[in-house]
């Protein structure tokens, strides 16, 4: 493909010592020559491919010194986008960055829009969709595992078995194709069906184990969702505070101190958690606290994970039993802080409501209990089974509602083979999961769609 040249600065603006002014396209050599100059007067162009170059930016028309920079020259087609680039390593700062920019841009290349260089990368074949999507997660990617996730989609393993269960469908249609031009051989019907069913059930075993994976993928993006609630002044808080290891959430004795949604992401022993401290539950007339409530209730059905805090000093009040009633059912870890204070909670009456749901007790004020949270959260995650290094996760949106699609259309097709459809009907619902698959990988998707997906990446990416 023949595209024009694009420029852009690709490194963040106005931090670090060195900067990156990127190039590529068919111009991107000739463009730098005009701008670049080096003390024993060679020029790119001459120059061996992937070589780096020392020298001066100067403004072509007067040879006015603007920067000393650092040239990387790297021909086609090995490269990231598999045209020329050129790569200008100037000193960091707002201001020279942009110059060099200007220079490039008035010598002849276009500002590159967001993601365009990732495009080009998708569109010369390089990588696919699903890869190009990895590099942008990749860049937004919060916890360690979460870039394993996307690193591992970057190296194509999704895409690998996706192409799989496609070439499988594939087959599946040439195989009725043949069927159906041949119907001397056998009954069409006889032929293809059992096929059909086998191939199909397949298929749609896959996409399950890997929509299994997708609640996983999310969390190892984005951090298990865990959220702290409990009676205003348990110790919510505090709690947040010290699984921080910092003062963020304001902690005071007057109940009904935090009146928002604070949220915070902390590694707990190799678990990513993007922890959640709310406002204290409790009916109130206070406009202000009352919002915050409401807001505790929303975030509470959204949760992973639920750090239900409750009082030592204090017997079990209503409102710790509504608690108890509205988050059964849901993955909670049950706290009783204020161990350091007399007992007045009937721990018996406690574990009755609580059923099979775990009780840890602490004393945040003298950091005590806290190792054993923690390890109660890490028991959790893993032996949910969270770990499995090589795995491939689904934590992509669009994959997901993709893979959803698939599975009902598959579903479909299996539902007819049992129904006496005939098999051209059949045909459809196969080709069209060819088709859904076939758009996580970037094979059959439209080009507006491609055109929003490169939107969203940085500038310069
Ligand atoms: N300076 C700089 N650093 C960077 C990038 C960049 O564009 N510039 N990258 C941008 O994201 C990443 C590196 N990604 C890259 C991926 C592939 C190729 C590449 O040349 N691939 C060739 C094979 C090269 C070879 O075998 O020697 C190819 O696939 O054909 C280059 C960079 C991260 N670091
Ligand atoms: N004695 C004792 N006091 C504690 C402990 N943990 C927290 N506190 C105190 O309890 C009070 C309330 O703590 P917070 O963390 O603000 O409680 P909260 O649940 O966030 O309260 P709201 O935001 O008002 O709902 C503060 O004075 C804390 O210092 C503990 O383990 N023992
Ligand atoms: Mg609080």
């Amino acid at each position: 493909m023949e595209f024009d040249t694009i420029a852009a600065i690709s490194t963040p603006l106005g931090e670090g010592a060195i900067a990156i002014v990127r190039l590529s396209g068919p111009e991107a050599v000739s463009i730098a020559d005009q701008i670049f100059r080096s003390p024993s007067h060679k020029k790119l162009q001459q120059e061996a491919t992937h070589t780096i170059h020392y020298g001066h930016l100067v403004r072509p028309d007067t040879e006015e010194v603007v920067e000393e920079v650092m040239v990387s020259l790297m021909r086609g087609p090995k490269t990231f986008t598999r045209e020329d680039v050129v790569e200008i390593n100037c000193h960091g700062g707002l201001v020279t960055v942009n110059q060099v920019l200007q220079l490039v841009l008035r010598a002849g290349a276009r500002m590159a829009e967001p993601g365009e260089f990732t495009k080009r990368a998708f569109l010369n074949g390089r990588i696919d969709l699903s890869q190009a999507e990895a590099v942008m997660d990749l860049i937004r990617a919060k916890t360690d595992k979460a870039m394993h996730v996307a690193l591992g989609q970057m190296d194509g393993r999704l895409s690998r078995l996706i192409q799989t269960l496609r070439q499988a469908l594939l087959e599946t249609l040439a195989q009725v194709e043949v069927n159906i031009d041949y119907p001397e051989y056998d009954d069409v019907e006889e032929m293809t069906i059992p096929l059909m069913r086998e191939k199909g059930t397949w298929v749609k075993q896959e996409i399950e184990k890997l929509l299994e994976t997708s609640m996983q993928g999310k969390i190892l993006r984005e951090g298990l969702s865990t959220v702290i609630v409990g009676r205003p002044n348990v110790g919510k808080s505090s709690l947040l505070n010290s699984l921080i290891q910092e003062n963020k959430a304001i902690v005071t004795d007057i109940a009904g101190t935090t009146r928002d949604i604070i949220e915070e992401y902390v590694n707990v022993r190799g678990v990513p958690l993007k922890l959640v401290d709310t406002a204290g539950i409790r009916e109130t007339e206070d406009i202000v606290e009352r919002i915050g409530v409401e807001r505790s209730r929303q975030v509470l059905k959204e949760a992973d994970l639920i750090l239900l805090v409750m009082n030592h000093s204090e017997a079990l009040s209503e409102e710790d039993m509504r608690l108890i009633e509205a988050t059964h059912g849901m993955e909670t870890i049950i706290i009783v802080n204020k161990t350091d204070l007399p007992q007045a909670l009937d721990y018996d009456q406690l574990a009755g409501l609580a059923g099979h749901r775990r009780i840890v007790t602490t004393s945040i004020l003298q950091d005590e209990g806290i190792d054993e949270l923690e390890q109660e959260i890490a028991k959790l995650f893993f032996e949910g089974g969270m770990q499995g290094g090589d795995m491939t996760y689904v934590s992509n949106a669009r994959h997901i509602a993709l893979l959803h699609q698939a599975k009902q259309t598959i579903q479909d097709a299996l539902d007819a083979t049992e129904e006496g459809v005939p098999v051209d009907m059949i045909q459809i619902d196969v080709t069209r999961t060819w088709e859904i698959l076939g758009e996580i990988v970037g094979d059959t998707v439209e080009e507006s769609l491609i055109d929003q997906l490169f939107a969203q990446f940085c500038l310069g990416k």
